[in-house]
C-alpha cells in the first residue's frame, strides 16, 4: 500500500500527535500552523517539515471556532485533496462548510479521534496519542466514497480504530461520554477553591482520577460546548435532577428511605462504569499495577525509570503519590500484564520494594 502525502494544518496537541504518530510509519507530513513558534516546535519535535509534496489528505487540527473556515481554505488550496478535520464537534462545522464550499463539500468528511489530554500545544504531543482509541468519521450523503477510504487508512496507520457515524448521532454521544464529564470534573474542581492548603495536601487518587481534565483548556471547551449546547444542556438538566434527589437525602439521612436512594445512585454508578471499554476495547482497564516505592529524592524516580529501560519494559502509565509527611514515593505503573510478574521479579531482585 502507497503511502498517502499528508499536510496538517495547526500543530498543536492533536497536529503535532498525528505528526509523530506518522513519523513512526515512516510518513513525513508537512505542517503549517498561524503560530510561526508552534510551527518551529512542531518541526524540531520530528512531527514533520514546513514543506513537502502536493498533499493527497489535509487534516485540519485547529480549534472549532475557525475549523469550518480553515477547511474551506485547503479545500480551495488543494482542489485533488481530501480535507478531514479532528474537531470535537462535528455537526456546526459540517453545515458551515457545505455552506463556504458547496462544489467542493464531497471531498470533505469530518472526524473526531477520541484520544486527548489535558494540556495543548505542540510539547503536550505524543507519538501513541491515538493508539487503540475510536477514530469518529463522520460522511454525509455527499461524501466521495474515497474521502471514507483516506480518513479510515489515516487512522488505521496511527492505531486507532475507525469508526463511522453521522454528525449529529457523534454530536449526540460525545455530549454523554466527553463534554458532561469534562463539566462534572470542572465542577468537582472549582470547589477545590475553596478548601484550605492542609485538607487538600491529602488528596489521594480518587480526587486525582475524578479531577484531571478540569485542568484542560476553557477556550478549547468554551468552544467546543457552544457548538453542542442542545444536548449538553438536556443532560445537565438529568444530572440535576439526579444531584437535587441525592441532595435532598443527604440532607436528612435519618429521614425513612434516605439511604436507599443514597445506595441507589452509587448502585448506579456501578453499573455506569462497568458499561466503559477499556483502552484495548474490553472491559475495565487491561493494564496491571505495579507499585515502587522510592525514597523522595532527587535522582530516585530517574534511576527506578532508568532501569525499566534497560529490562526492557514499557510503561503504559505511571502516576506518582507522595504522602505528606513520608520521606518516601509511591510510583504507581500500568503495563501489559504480560510484562507484569517480570517487572516484579526484576525490580525486587534488584533492590526495589513494592507495595
Ligand atoms: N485537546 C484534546 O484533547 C482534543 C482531542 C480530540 C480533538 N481535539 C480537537 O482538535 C483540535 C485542536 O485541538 P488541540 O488540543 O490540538 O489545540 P491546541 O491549542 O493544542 O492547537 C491548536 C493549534 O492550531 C493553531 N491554529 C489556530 N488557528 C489557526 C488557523 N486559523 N490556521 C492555522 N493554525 C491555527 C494554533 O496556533 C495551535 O498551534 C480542536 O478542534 C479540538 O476540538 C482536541
Ligand atoms: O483525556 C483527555 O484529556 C481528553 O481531553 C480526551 C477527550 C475525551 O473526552 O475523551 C476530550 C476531548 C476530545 O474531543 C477528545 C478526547
Amino acid at each position: 500500500m502507497t503511502s498517502p502525502a499528508v499536510k496538517i494544518v495547526g500543530v498543536g496537541l492533536l497536529g503535532t500527535s498525528l505528526g509523530l504518530a506518522l513519523s513512526r510509519q515512516g510518513i513525513g507530513a508537512t505542517l503549517e500552523d498561524q503560530s510561526p513558534a508552534n510551527l518551529r516546535l512542531a518541526v524540531d519535535y520530528g512531527a514533520g517539515s514546513i514543506s513537502g509534496s502536493e498533499p493527497d489528505i489535509v487534516v485540519v487540527c485547529v480549534p472549532p471556532d475557525v475549523t469550518a473556515s480553515v477547511v474551506t481554505q485547503q479545500l480551495r488550496q488543494h482542489p485533488k485533496a481530501i480535507v478531514t478535520d479532528v474537531a470535537s464537534v462535528k455537526g456546526q462545522i459540517s453545515k458551515a462548510v457545505s455552506a463556504l464550499s458547496p462544489a467542493d463539500h464531497s471531498r470533505y468528511i469530518g472526524s473526531h479521534p477520541m484520544a486527548g489530554r489535558e494540556k495543548g500545544g505542540p510539547s503536550a504531543g505524543r507519538a501513541d496519542l491515538f493508539y487503540a482509541r475510536p477514530w469518529i468519521i463522520t460522511p454525509d450523503s455527499e461524501t466521495k466514497p474515497e474521502a471514507l477510504d483516506a480518513v479510515r487508512d489515516l487512522a488505521l496507520r496511527v492505531g486507532a480504530l475507525p469508526v463511522e457515524m453521522s454528525a449529529s448521532e457523534h454530536d449526540e454521544a460525545v455530549a454523554l461520554v466527553s463534554h458532561l464529564p469534562q463539566l462534572v470534573s470542572s465542577l468537582l474542581a472549582a470547589r477545590l477553591v475553596f478548601g484550605e492548603e492542609g485538607q487538600l495536601s491529602l488528596a489521594g487518587q480518587g480526587l486525582r482520577d475524578t479531577s484531571r481534565i478540569a485542568a484542560s483548556d476553557p477556550n478549547l471547551w468554551v468552544q467546543i460546548l457552544e457548538q453542542n449546547s442542545v444536548a449538553v444542556a438536556g443532560l445537565l438538566k438529568q444530572l440535576g435532577s439526579d444531584l437535587a434527589h441525592l441532595s435532598a437525602a443527604m440532607e436528612d439521612v435519618a429521614k425513612p428511605g434516605a439511604l436507599a436512594e443514597i445506595h441507589k445512585l452509587l448502585t448506579a454508578g456501578n453499573s455506569g462504569v462497568s458499561r466503559i471499554p477499556g483502552k484495548h476495547g474490553g472491559k475495565g482497564s487491561s493494564y496491571q499495577i505495579v507499585t515502587a516505592v522510592i525514597e523522595d529524592a532527587p535522582g530516585a524516580l530517574a534511576a527506578l525509570l532508568t532501569f525499566i529501560g534497560e529490562i526492557g519494559v514499557n510503561l503504559e502509565d505511571i502516576n506518582l503519590e507522595h504522602s505528606p509527611g513520608a520521606p518516601i514515593g509511591l510510583v504507581e505503573m500500568q503495563v501489559v500484564p504480560e510484562v507484569a510478574a517480570l517487572l516484579s521479579e526484576k525490580l525486587q531482585a534488584n533492590g526495589w520494594r513494592l507495595v
